[in-house]
């Protein structure tokens, strides 16, 4: 209260010397140039001495290029919420595609602000400039800013402290604001369209306590700024999900997604013609994001690369001949994609990876022994985590999802059979879906039963196929090894005879 009153009688002085100021801009022509300058000297130093204010102005457009600056952006939304409590005019503007609005004060308003039991102001205004043209019509340039005025007492707090969490927090609204992204490259170029995935991890069917280990991971990853920059490590992580297909890997990515509120990157890597390009797209990539190499078994040769190129080395040494000439499909090839292992490994943990922070890195593969242990050593993917075929506790997540029950009196047949056979969750989850309009639970259920049963029979088949096969091989193995100590039984009674 007593902030707000000395606040009003030093605006009340201001405004008289800012009244006197704009009288003397009109009529300082009219004096010679040394009183002009000795005046103005003066003035300014009576209006600093009584104003004990101090002001610090925000333009929207900074640079000479003019850009539109991001303290700017950032300090209108923090002020966002201040403005439409305080605000007698406001202007709004739709953001997630037409589904929420953000307010902000108009032209010539303030709001006040607290912070550490100080109080202080924010008003905009914006600067009216009219250019000429050649043609006949004048051209008005609007220049807004925002300026904050505070007790200089508290310069310190206000300059450091204040400012800092302004930009932040402004930073953060926008990010939770803003619409997110879904980045694909074409080469090695990035383009994108809006990221509308619903999976959550409450709709992601797996153990609990691996999704609470998932979960808890992101979260103190994502708030750990602080952390990384202490023990000096580059703030971002890397997850490879593997398992086979249908077991959830897609989804979780999208859950990830949507808890941490960030963007993401689906990297297609056959599409990045070198190294030179993967580093070109990964830079672009900004902070609060996933970046996703799916399936990266079948991305690049990782584990076969280095084994041809020795190959193809020894094979030269040992003709000593010319090189041959390349056929059309191996010089395709050759352009394809030249991105090397040693390529990615720098992508993920070079030097710059570490630009921008906040970042999460995904690789999904379905046969994680066909990868290059150096690709997956902690510190590169920091979390291995493993999506498997359909437990009884991931079964009940479905079922609560698809069909809204907790309960039914197949779960136990339903729970011997997912003991007793492999079915993914995407093959449950078809089972699952309606049949009927209004969907029927017995229904769905029926089919799964169907299902299960009908996967472990296939399952016994083939059992018995494969130890079918395998008592001939062995049965093939054993007359072999009969029909050659017999040969060798007769050459040895012939050689005894002569
Ligand atoms: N764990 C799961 N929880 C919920 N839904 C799942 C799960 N696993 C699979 N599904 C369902 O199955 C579909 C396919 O799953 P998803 O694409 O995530 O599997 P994937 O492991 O990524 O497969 P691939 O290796 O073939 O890419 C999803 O649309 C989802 O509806």
């Amino acid at each position: 209260m007593i902030h707000l009153q000395e606040g009003d009688m030093f605006t009340k002085v201001g405004s008289v010397i800012a009244s006197f100021m704009f009288v003397w801009a009109m009529f300082k022509q009219y004096f010679p140039y040394e009183l002009r300058d000795r005046l103005e000297k003066y003035t300014q130093r009576a209006f600093t001495f009584v104003y004990p204010y101090i002001q610090i102005t925000f333009h929207e457009f900074t640079g000479e290029r003019l850009m539109r600056s991001e303290a700017y952006s950032s300090i209108e939304t923090y002020l966002s919420s201040s403005s439409s409590m305080q605000a007698k005019r406001l202007k709004a503007e739709v953001v997630k595609n037409n589904q929420s609005l953000v307010l902000s004060m108009d032209d010539h308003e303030e709001v006040a602000d607290h912070f550490n039991g100080v109080k202080l102001w924010w008003a905009s205004g914006k600067n009216v400039l009219k250019t000429q043209t050649l043609s006949f019509y004048q051209i008005t340039d609007e220049k807004r800013y925002y300026k904050l005025r505070f007790h200089k007492k508290h310069r310190e707090l206000i300059i450091g402290p204040y400012l800092n969490h302004v930009l932040k927090e402004g930073k953060a609204i926008k990010i939770k604001n803003r619409q997110r992204k879904l980045y694909t490259n074409n080469g090695s170029y990035w383009s994108h369209v809006v990221f509308e995935h619903p999976a959550t991890f409450k709709s992601l069917a797996i153990e609990a306590t691996k999704k609470k280990e998932i979960i808890d991971d992101l979260i103190t990853f994502s708030q750990s700024e602080e952390f990384y920059a202490r023990i000096g490590r580059a703030w971002k992580r890397g997850y490879l999900l593997y398992g086979p297909p249908g077991t959830g890997k897609s989804t979780l990515i999208a859950a990830m997604a949507n808890l941490l509120n960030y963007d993401v990157y689906d990297l297609e890597l056959t599409s990045v013609k070198n190294n030179t390009e993967l580093r070109k797209l990964l830079i672009e990539v900004p902070y609060k994001s996933i970046v996703v190499i799916e399936d990266i078994d079948c991305s690049l040769d990782l584990t076969g690369q280095r084994k041809k190129k020795k190959e193809k080395e020894e094979m030269g040494n040992n003709n000593g001949n010319e090189e041959k000439p390349k056929t059309v499909k191996e010089e395709r090839d050759d352009r394809s994609s030249q991105v090397t292992l040693s390529g990615l490994l720098n992508s993920v943990d070079g030097l710059w990876s570490a630009c921008g922070g906040e970042r999460i890195i995904v690789f999904t593969t379905n046969f994680i022994e066909k990868l290059d242990p150096a690709l997956i050593r902690k510190g590169r993917m920091d979390k291995h985590i493993e999506l498997s075929y359909c437990s009884f506790e991931a079964f009940k997540v479905l079922a609560n999802n698809y069909l809204q029950i907790d309960t039914h009196q197949l779960f136990d047949k339903i729970s011997d059979l997912l003991e007793e056979t492999k079915m993914t969750p995407a093959d449950v989850a078809e089972h699952l879906m309606p049949k009927t309009v209004p969907s029927n639970a017995d229904v769905c259920l029926e089919s799964l039963v169907e299902g299960l049963q009908m996967a472990k029979e296939e399952a016994k088949l083939k059992k018995e196929e494969e130890a079918r096969e395998k008592a001939e091989e062995a049965a093939t193995a054993t007359a072999t090894a009969n029909g050659e100590a017999k040969l060798e039984e007769n050459k040895d009674s012939v050689s005894g005879k002569e």
